[in-house]
């Protein structure tokens, strides 16, 4: 059978896919959460025309397909003279001939008048039909009226063809690329001014916790500042996402069915806190009492054990997405990248694409717990054999904040690994 290329090349089959059997049943891994769920997700509807300088983090809704050959004609790669095949004798040392014309970056086709001669060319500018070559004016002697070329370039030699870049009738760029500046300066060498783009997607992000103070207020004792709230909403931002930022709410099950219910008319919607097992856990239950349900609990990584996937009901009848992290901000970090931004990114239009991981090789070994996948916060230094070496920047708490504010990347530790030894080798997704 042909792999879908929309599932994690990770995956496993759905009936073993238990990294862990704990109190509450089976953790999984993250490639097989997302096997089972990416599958289910189509992206949302409604598309618009974006003028190009708009377009950034946009995705695409159509494959864009050049008409026209890029580029549509013969131009030099050089600064130089163009030359005739038939005035390029077959092993002569050097050759002379008159300057016959000239022809700069935006002018049209010009022929070369009967008899040998040559053309001052410029870069980018189009081929006279007759040549069939450029020589750099490095490799020429000039007196403005004729040429010495020291070295008789080959047949078509710095000329670009047309349809060097991407024939007729090729596929420019495809329906779910997240534009940035390369796709962009693509759509605009095709003429383009507009491209067809997938609506924003819209994610309510909500943060739950009676300890919560949101910055600039005084902070009562027992309590601790959301910063959850802008780690979210910042790096959903930074996805291209449109962020419906929610004011926080207390561990009370009244309050956080409330927001929720209110939250479920966006696309998705993510929560952080309160999805562990605790008495002043609601999370869950809220998701419940709204009429939704939690498809998926409990990971086999760390950090980020609690996380909740399921369904809100919308307002029209339809399945708002819902996600919910657990507290700790680095978990919230390392959740929101490895399962939120995959889910999001497909409901967006954006075919799931794997992480792409490198080596490095860890500078102080420690002991951990087995049983679960870690993403340790490393800084990364450079390695004498070409792989960088990796420090742990914390202790490994996943609310030490520092730590994954001095991180350039997150170390992957295999499940199974109790002992992660000096020198050893582990995948590590860059940070950024
Ligand atoms: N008996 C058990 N206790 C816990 C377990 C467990 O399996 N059994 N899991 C632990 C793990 S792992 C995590 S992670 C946390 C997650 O719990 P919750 O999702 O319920 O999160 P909270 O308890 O609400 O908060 C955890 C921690 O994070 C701080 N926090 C919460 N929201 C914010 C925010 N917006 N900004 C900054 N910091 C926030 C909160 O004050 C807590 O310190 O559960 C463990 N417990
Ligand atoms: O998932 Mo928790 O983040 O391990 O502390």
């Amino acid at each position: 059978m042909m792999p879908d290329p929309l599932l994690p090349a990770a995956s496993t089959p759905a009936s073993d896919d238990c990294a862990c059997h704990g109190p509450q049943g089976p953790e999984q891994t993250i490639g097989s959460l997302l096997a089972r769920l990416l599958p289910g997700l189509s992206a949302v509807e409604g598309n618009a025309l974006c003028p190009l300088r708009q377009a950034r983090g946009r995705v695409l809704a159509e494959d864009l397909v050049t008409d026209q050959p890029i580029p549509s004609f013969r131009r030099s790669a050089m600064d130089g003279y163009a030359l005739r095949q038939e005035d390029c004798p077959d092993g002569a040392a050097s050759l002379s001939l008159p300057v016959r014309g000239r022809v700069a970056a935006g002018d049209s086709g010009l022929g070369l008048p009967d008899g040998p001669g040559a053309v001052r060319i410029f870069t980018g500018a189009a081929l006279p039909p007759d040549c069939d070559r450029v020589v750099m004016q490095e490799d020429c002697d000039s007196d403005g009226s004729s040429v010495l070329i020291r070295r008789i370039p080959a047949a078509g030699a710095n000329v670009r063809l047309p349809g060097d870049d991407l024939a007729a009738g090729s596929v420019a760029l495809t329906a779910g690329t997240r534009l940035d500046a390369r796709h962009i300066a693509c759509a605009a060498s095709l003429g383009l001014s507009h491209v067809p783009v997938r609506r924003r997607l819209r994610v309510a992000v909500l943060s739950t916790g009676s300890e919560l103070t949101e910055p600039g207020q005084p902070l009562p004792p027992g309590a601790i500042y959301n910063s959850n709230r802008f780690l979210l909403a910042t790096r959903l931002e930074d996805a291209g996402f449109e962020v419906i930022d929610l004011p926080a709410v207390s561990d009370d099950p009244a309050q956080v069915q409330a927001a929720l219910r209110a939250a479920a008319a966006c696309d998705a919607v993510i929560t952080s806190g309160g999805v562990s097992v605790g008495e002043e856990d609601h999370v869950k239950g809220a998701v419940l009492a709204v009429g939704g349900r939690i498809d998926h609990w409990r990971l086999a990584i760390k950090p980020g054990k609690p996380v909740a996937v399921g369904a809100l009901p919308g307002p029209e009848g339809q399945e708002t997405l819902f996600l919910g992290l657990p507290g700790n901000p680095n978990a919230v970090f390392v959740t929101l990248m490895l399962i939120g931004l995959p889910l999001l990114r497909a409901l967006a239009g954006t075919p799931y694409r794997p992480p792409l991981s490198f080596p490095v090789r860890l500078t102080e070994g420690f002991r951990r717990k087995t049983g679960r996948e870690e993403y340790v916060s490393v800084t990364l230094h450079p390695g004498p054999d070409g792989i960088p070496l990796a420090s742990r920047s914390g202790h490994g708490s996943s609310a030490q904040q520092s730590a994954l504010v001095a991180a350039d990347a997150l170390m992957i530790v295999p499940a199974a690994c109790g002992q992660a030894d000096s020198g050893m080798v582990f995948p590590a997704l860059p940070i950024a």
